[in-house]
Protein backbone atom coordinates (compact mmCIF):
# COMPACT_ATOMS: atom_id res chain seq x y z
CA UNK A 1 0.00 0.00 0.00
CA UNK A 2 1.10 3.76 -0.72
CA UNK A 3 0.16 6.26 1.23
CA UNK A 4 -1.84 8.88 -0.10
CA UNK A 5 -2.38 12.77 0.29
CA UNK A 6 -4.13 13.90 3.99
CA UNK A 7 -7.37 14.63 3.13
CA UNK A 8 -8.56 15.89 6.18
CA UNK A 9 -8.22 16.79 10.01
CA UNK A 10 -11.18 15.41 11.57
CA UNK A 11 -12.00 18.10 14.79
CA UNK A 12 -14.81 17.41 17.45
CA UNK A 13 -16.86 20.45 18.32
CA UNK A 14 -20.13 20.68 20.61
CA UNK A 15 -21.20 23.47 18.32
CA UNK A 16 -20.13 23.77 14.37
CA UNK A 17 -21.91 27.44 14.54
CA UNK A 18 -19.51 28.29 16.84
CA UNK A 19 -16.44 26.72 15.37
CA UNK A 20 -17.19 28.29 11.84
CA UNK A 21 -17.39 31.69 13.61
CA UNK A 22 -13.82 30.66 14.93
CA UNK A 23 -12.41 29.39 11.56
CA UNK A 24 -13.90 32.44 9.42
CA UNK A 25 -13.43 35.44 12.16
CA UNK A 26 -9.92 34.07 13.67
CA UNK A 27 -8.25 32.03 11.27
CA UNK A 28 -8.95 33.71 8.17
CA UNK A 29 -10.84 30.69 6.01
CA UNK A 30 -12.63 32.26 2.65
CA UNK A 31 -13.74 28.91 2.01
CA UNK A 32 -16.38 27.24 4.57
CA UNK A 33 -18.68 24.38 2.99
CA UNK A 34 -22.68 23.84 3.95
CA UNK A 35 -23.22 21.77 6.94
CA UNK A 36 -25.04 18.69 6.59
CA UNK A 37 -25.74 15.69 8.80
CA UNK A 38 -24.40 12.52 8.20
CA UNK A 39 -27.55 10.27 10.05
CA UNK A 40 -25.34 7.29 9.15
CA UNK A 41 -22.07 8.40 10.93
CA UNK A 42 -23.86 9.81 14.08
CA UNK A 43 -22.20 13.66 13.72
CA UNK A 44 -22.72 17.00 12.03
CA UNK A 45 -20.22 18.06 9.11
CA UNK A 46 -18.86 21.22 7.89
CA UNK A 47 -15.71 21.16 5.83
CA UNK A 48 -13.14 24.57 6.04
CA UNK A 49 -10.98 24.45 3.20
CA UNK A 50 -7.36 25.24 3.07
CA UNK A 51 -5.49 26.12 -0.05
CA UNK A 52 -5.23 24.12 -2.87
CA UNK A 53 -2.49 22.55 -5.04
CA UNK A 54 -1.47 25.89 -7.43
CA UNK A 55 -0.14 23.92 -10.19
CA UNK A 56 -4.11 22.59 -10.52
CA UNK A 57 -2.54 18.97 -10.84
CA UNK A 58 -4.31 18.13 -7.97
CA UNK A 59 -7.32 18.81 -6.40
CA UNK A 60 -8.90 22.24 -6.36
CA UNK A 61 -8.82 22.68 -2.47
CA UNK A 62 -5.94 21.33 -0.11
CA UNK A 63 -5.99 19.33 3.04
CA UNK A 64 -9.46 20.43 5.07
CA UNK A 65 -10.37 20.15 8.28
CA UNK A 66 -13.38 18.07 9.28
CA UNK A 67 -15.68 19.87 11.76
CA UNK A 68 -17.75 16.98 13.27
CA UNK A 69 -20.97 17.45 15.80
CA UNK A 70 -22.15 14.87 17.55
CA UNK A 71 -25.89 14.67 16.68
CA UNK A 72 -26.98 12.45 19.05
CA UNK A 73 -25.66 10.86 22.99
CA UNK A 74 -25.24 7.34 20.80
CA UNK A 75 -22.69 9.33 18.10
CA UNK A 76 -19.20 7.96 17.69
CA UNK A 77 -17.65 11.03 19.14
CA UNK A 78 -19.75 11.66 21.84
CA UNK A 79 -17.36 9.68 24.45
CA UNK A 80 -14.52 12.31 22.96
CA UNK A 81 -16.61 14.78 23.54
CA UNK A 82 -17.13 13.61 27.23
CA UNK A 83 -13.46 13.77 27.77
CA UNK A 84 -12.49 16.85 25.84
CA UNK A 85 -16.07 19.41 26.49
CA UNK A 86 -14.31 22.37 24.30
CA UNK A 87 -13.86 19.79 21.16
CA UNK A 88 -10.37 19.15 19.51
CA UNK A 89 -7.91 17.24 17.40
CA UNK A 90 -9.92 14.04 16.61
CA UNK A 91 -9.05 11.99 13.41
CA UNK A 92 -6.50 12.37 10.83
CA UNK A 93 -7.61 10.58 7.62
CA UNK A 94 -5.49 9.79 5.06
CA UNK A 95 -6.16 8.55 1.19
CA UNK A 96 -5.50 5.68 -0.50
CA UNK A 97 -5.61 4.39 -4.22
CA UNK A 98 -7.93 0.91 -3.43
CA UNK A 99 -9.46 0.98 0.33
CA UNK A 100 -9.68 -3.28 0.56
CA UNK A 101 -6.06 -3.43 -0.84
CA UNK A 102 -4.97 -0.89 2.39
CA UNK A 103 -7.55 -3.08 4.57
CA UNK A 104 -5.67 -5.90 3.99
CA UNK A 105 -2.54 -4.26 4.40
CA UNK A 106 -3.72 -2.98 7.75
CA UNK A 107 -5.13 -6.43 9.02
CA UNK A 108 -1.34 -8.35 7.95
CA UNK A 109 -0.08 -5.63 10.68
CA UNK A 110 -2.54 -6.62 13.29
CA UNK A 111 -3.88 -3.16 13.63
CA UNK A 112 -7.68 -3.33 14.71
CA UNK A 113 -10.01 -2.17 12.17
CA UNK A 114 -12.99 -0.28 13.81
CA UNK A 115 -16.27 -1.34 12.16
CA UNK A 116 -16.83 -2.18 7.88
CA UNK A 117 -15.59 -0.05 5.13
CA UNK A 118 -18.83 2.03 5.07
CA UNK A 119 -19.09 5.36 3.04
CA UNK A 120 -18.03 8.55 4.04
CA UNK A 121 -18.60 12.41 3.81
CA UNK A 122 -16.92 12.37 0.52
CA UNK A 123 -18.97 9.63 -0.97
CA UNK A 124 -15.92 7.35 -1.09
CA UNK A 125 -15.79 4.12 1.40
CA UNK A 126 -13.83 4.93 4.24
CA UNK A 127 -12.94 2.57 7.81
CA UNK A 128 -10.86 3.75 10.85
CA UNK A 129 -7.99 2.28 12.55
CA UNK A 130 -8.16 2.09 16.42
CA UNK A 131 -5.65 5.13 18.09
CA UNK A 132 -4.17 2.64 20.67
CA UNK A 133 -2.58 0.60 17.71
CA UNK A 134 -1.86 3.76 15.87
CA UNK A 135 0.67 6.08 17.37
CA UNK A 136 -2.96 7.25 19.53
CA UNK A 137 -4.17 9.01 16.64
CA UNK A 138 -7.25 7.51 15.29
CA UNK A 139 -6.77 6.64 11.68
CA UNK A 140 -8.93 7.37 8.95
CA UNK A 141 -8.27 5.65 5.54
CA UNK A 142 -10.25 6.71 2.79
CA UNK A 143 -10.44 5.94 -0.88
CA UNK A 144 -9.36 9.13 -3.12
CA UNK A 145 -12.22 10.29 -4.82
CA UNK A 146 -11.92 9.49 -9.00
CA UNK A 147 -12.69 12.78 -9.61
CA UNK A 148 -11.28 14.83 -6.88
CA UNK A 149 -11.50 18.67 -8.41
CA UNK A 150 -15.29 18.05 -8.88
CA UNK A 151 -16.32 16.91 -5.55
CA UNK A 152 -17.95 19.64 -3.79
CA UNK A 153 -20.62 20.00 -0.77
C1 LIG B 1 -17.94 12.62 8.79
C2 LIG B 1 -17.94 11.19 8.44
C3 LIG B 1 -16.60 10.49 8.50
C4 LIG B 1 -15.75 10.95 7.32
O1 LIG B 1 -16.17 10.64 6.17
O2 LIG B 1 -14.74 11.63 7.45
C5 LIG B 1 -15.94 10.69 9.83
O3 LIG B 1 -14.86 11.13 10.00
S1 LIG B 1 -16.93 10.15 11.16
C6 LIG B 1 -15.92 10.45 12.59
C7 LIG B 1 -16.56 9.82 13.76
N1 LIG B 1 -16.51 8.38 13.66
C8 LIG B 1 -15.61 7.63 14.33
O4 LIG B 1 -14.79 8.14 15.09
C9 LIG B 1 -15.69 6.14 14.11
C10 LIG B 1 -14.53 5.40 14.73
N2 LIG B 1 -14.45 5.64 16.17
C11 LIG B 1 -14.69 4.69 17.11
O5 LIG B 1 -14.96 3.54 16.80
C12 LIG B 1 -14.62 5.13 18.56
O6 LIG B 1 -14.80 6.51 18.65
C13 LIG B 1 -13.26 4.76 19.25
C14 LIG B 1 -12.06 5.36 18.54
C15 LIG B 1 -13.11 3.22 19.33
C16 LIG B 1 -13.27 5.33 20.67
O7 LIG B 1 -14.35 4.78 21.35
P1 LIG B 1 -14.91 5.48 22.68
O8 LIG B 1 -15.94 4.55 23.25
O9 LIG B 1 -15.32 6.87 22.41
O10 LIG B 1 -13.70 5.67 23.62
P2 LIG B 1 -12.89 4.66 24.53
O11 LIG B 1 -12.91 5.23 25.88
O12 LIG B 1 -13.34 3.24 24.37
O13 LIG B 1 -11.44 4.82 23.93
C17 LIG B 1 -10.46 3.82 24.08
C18 LIG B 1 -9.12 4.53 24.23
O14 LIG B 1 -8.84 5.27 23.03
C19 LIG B 1 -8.66 6.66 23.32
N3 LIG B 1 -9.30 7.46 22.27
C20 LIG B 1 -10.60 7.52 22.00
N4 LIG B 1 -10.84 8.34 20.97
C21 LIG B 1 -9.62 8.82 20.59
C22 LIG B 1 -9.21 9.73 19.58
N5 LIG B 1 -10.11 10.32 18.77
N6 LIG B 1 -7.89 9.99 19.45
C23 LIG B 1 -6.96 9.40 20.27
N7 LIG B 1 -7.30 8.52 21.27
C24 LIG B 1 -8.62 8.25 21.42
C25 LIG B 1 -9.38 6.86 24.66
O15 LIG B 1 -8.85 7.97 25.33
C26 LIG B 1 -9.11 5.55 25.37
O16 LIG B 1 -7.81 5.58 25.91
P3 LIG B 1 -7.53 5.28 27.46
O17 LIG B 1 -8.27 6.34 28.21
O18 LIG B 1 -6.04 5.35 27.61
O19 LIG B 1 -8.09 3.91 27.70
CO1 LIG C 1 -13.26 12.03 8.88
Amino acid sequence: MKLGRLNHIGVATPSIEESIAYYRDVMGATKIREPFDLEEQGVKVCFVDTPGDPTESGPSFGTQIELIEPLSDASPIAGFLAKNPAGGQHHLCYEVEDIEEARSWFEEKGKRILGPTRIGAHGTPIFFLHPKDMMGQLTEIMETPKETTHWSN
